[in-house]
């Protein structure tokens, strides 16, 4: 099938589709069995990501149980200060690790040069996926957006209070800015040799952004961002970019006029008459069930997902969370979900 058929591109180009293509953030990982058996044969979780054979037998799971509309490649947002040249490692149990930039001279060790090489493990794995996914299944790309990824870069780690990387940014904003522009740089790189591999529409997961106050939200989230999508639309501009500016609450709708994107991530605290009348009659929108409620299970899920539906079905309109699933997630719950949403 062409790119420009396919469910999921018609709802991101502003169609409102005769039903919602349905994928869920996070949707290859640990609430599924198979998964759990591929990475236990892994050399831990990068190996995971930069071996084509097993990213492209993980990213293919979770499309063989449920059929979902899109598939996301199996990689890491983490993977570009990675390829800069940053320490970067996953402890069991624990999380993302990295050697912390401490100053602005730990800058001068990240270079781009080996990027496109560092990568080539995830680009091949994205030709591969071409080949083997269904007809009518949209391949998504994604990165993570420059804070998120930043704030990991500095933090060393997932971080409660992000106390060191806002400090630097209030404190040294010129110097924050630099490290914002490298990974700007890089994403864009990266996002467009996504594209020329087989991606149909890439995804910038800003997780992060709702800790800002507007003036630092605009200056280091929404401003990278635009440019990361001017970037991608210089060369690609009917290729549909989604951005996800988790937690921003009414700045959604700078997101929806200024960002250049072509739709937006809701997060689940976010109402969705809101998202029908302020950001929807800009951009098409995507979520927002609480990864939670797909846990719980029963009455409270099916009508929640009632509700998005009855609210956001007569525009441009993408079922998923409000964040990523969660490994507890009950396998039927989602099966569920899936029948309810296609009717
Ligand atoms: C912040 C962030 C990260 N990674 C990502 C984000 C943004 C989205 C979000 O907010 O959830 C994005 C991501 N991470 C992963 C994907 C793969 C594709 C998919 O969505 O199926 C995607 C899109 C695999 C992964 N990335 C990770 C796993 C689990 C690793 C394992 O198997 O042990 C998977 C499947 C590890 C990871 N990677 C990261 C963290 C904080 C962790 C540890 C927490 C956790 O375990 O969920 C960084």
């Amino acid at each position: 099938m062409k790119t420009e058929n396919k469910l999921m591109i018609r709802a991101l180009k502003g169609e409102k589709t005769e039903r919602a293509p349905i994928w869920l953030m996070r949707q290859a990982g640990r609430f599924l069995p198979e998964y759990r058996k591929t990475r236990a044969s892994a050399n831990g979780f990068l190996d995971l990501c930069y071996t084509p054979d097993l990213a492209v037998e993980v990213t293919m799971q979770p499309i063989r149980r449920f059929g979902f509309d899109a598939s996301i490649v199996f990689s890491d947002i983490l993977v570009i200060p990675h390829a800069l040249g940053q320490k970067v490692w996953f402890e069991e149990g624990v999380g993302p690790k990295l050697e912390p930039l401490k100053s602005i001279k730990d800058l001068e060790k990240l270079k781009l040069d080996n990027l496109h090489t560092h990568m080539a493990p995830v680009y091949e794995t994205l030709g591969r996926l071409k080949e083997e996914l269904p007809k009518e299944t949209t391949l998504i790309g994604f990165a993570g957006a420059p804070w998120t990824v930043v704030s990991y870069m500095i933090e060393g780690g997932s971080s409660k209070d992000y106390a060191k990387a806002k400090t630097w940014a209030y404190s040294r904003p010129e110097e924050f800015d630099r490290i914002i522009d490298l990974i700007v740089d890089a994403t864009t790189l990266y996002l467009i040799k996504q594209i020329e591999n087989g991606a149909e529409t890439v995804q910038l997961f800003d997780s992060w952004a709702g800790i800002w106050p507007e003036f630092a939200l605009r200056r280091w989230c929404l401003e990278p961002c635009k440019r990361i999508i001017a970037g991608i639309k210089s060369v690609y501009p009917d290729v549909p970019v989604i951005l996800f500016p988790r937690g921003v609450g009414d700045s959604y709708k700078f997101f929806a006029k200024e960002s250049g994107a072509d739709a937006l991530g809701l997060d689940t605290t976010l109402s969705t008459e809101w998202a029908r009348d302020h950001l929807q009659p800009h951009v098409t929108v995507q979520g927002n069930l609480d990864p939670l409620l797909l846990v719980a299970g029963g009455e409270l899920l099916d009508r929640s997902i009632e509700k998005i539906l009855s609210d956001l079905s007569d525009g441009p309109f993408i079922f998923n969370l409000g964040h990523g699933i969660v490994p507890q997630t009950p396998i039927e719950n989602v099966e569920h979900m899936l029948k309810r949403v296609r009717g």
